[in-house]
């Protein structure tokens, strides 16, 4: 197994992962690790988009956003993804990958706004494209700016990248007598309110017919492997 099973993917990145064992913010080891792997599989002529989470900023200011304004506390989450997103593209910047940073809200000083032709435009060109700032709407996660931005531009699959190795009967962080799925339908992974991906996210991909590989962000060589049809993490299909 040597060629990729996918032409064009959907990365989600968990940013809590970023912190690695530090408290909060992002950890380099940690990044320029997540980046190799990255840049393994974009070498491999793979299409990537990547839609990084914003848990490792965001959790060090939650005792501050406490009683705060739900919106508001929301926009600070996706600027959080803007940080995120600027970070792992000046990372990937430094292995020799060209990536851009497209947002979902308006910020041009910063990076260009999110537009999907040239989007589309990045990829073919065989460039590394960064969504940030979620769906740019308060109220949503970036699991679902993932599979929103997955279904926009035709991805094959949306990876997501996590701490736990699947989808599981439970939070295996939580119940240590929770089961690994090798493969789950939407419809049940909904129905039984597991809690590895937000609902909105699970339907929108359910409605698009755009599966889910849910694996680790930790374990060494998971990311390839997944791009190699290897077996590997939860597939959630229709
Ligand atoms: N049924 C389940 N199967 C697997 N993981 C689960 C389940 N229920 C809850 N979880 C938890 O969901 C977490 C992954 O989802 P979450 O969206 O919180 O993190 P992330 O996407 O990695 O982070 P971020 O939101 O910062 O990007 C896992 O770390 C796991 O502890
Ligand atoms: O479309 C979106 C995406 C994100 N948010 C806010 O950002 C944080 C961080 O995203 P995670 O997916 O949790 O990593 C999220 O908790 C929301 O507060 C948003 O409002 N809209």
């Amino acid at each position: 197994m040597t060629k990729p099973a996918y032409k064009r993917v959907l990365l989600k990145l968990s940013g809590e992962a970023l912190m690695g064992d530090d408290p909060f913010g992002i950890n380099r080891a940690t990044i320029e690790r997540m980046v190799a792997d990255v840049a393994e599989v974009s070498r491999m002529g793979v299409e990537l988009a990547i839609v990084i989470g914003g848990g490792n900023i965001f959790r060090g200011v939650a005792p501050g956003a406490q009683g705060m304004d739900r919106a508001t506390a929301d926009y600070m989450g996706m600027l959080a993804t803007v940080m995120n997103s600027l970070a792992l593209a000046d990372a990937m910047r430094q292995v020799g990958l060209t990536a851009r940073v497209m947002s979902a809200i308006g910020i041009e000083q910063v990076v260009e706004p999110y537009v999907r032709p040239k989007a589309l435009q990045y990829l073919e060109e065989g460039k590394v494209v960064v969504f940030a700032a979620g769906t740019g709407n308060p109220f949503f996660t970036t699991d679902t700016a993932a599979a929103l931005r997955g279904s926009e531009i035709g991805a094959e699959i949306v990876l997501k990248a996590t701490k736990v190795d699947g989808v599981y009967t439970a939070d295996p962080k939580k119940d240590p007598n929770a089961t690994r799925f090798s493969t789950i339908s939407f419809d049940e992974a909904i129905s039984r309110h597991l809690q590895v991906m937000d609902a909105t996210a699970f339907a929108l991909c359910r409605d698009q017919k755009l599966p889910i590989k849910v694996f680790s962000i930790v374990k060494p060589g998971a990311l390839k492997n997944v791009i190699l049809g290897a077996d590997e993490g939860t597939l959630v299909h229709v």
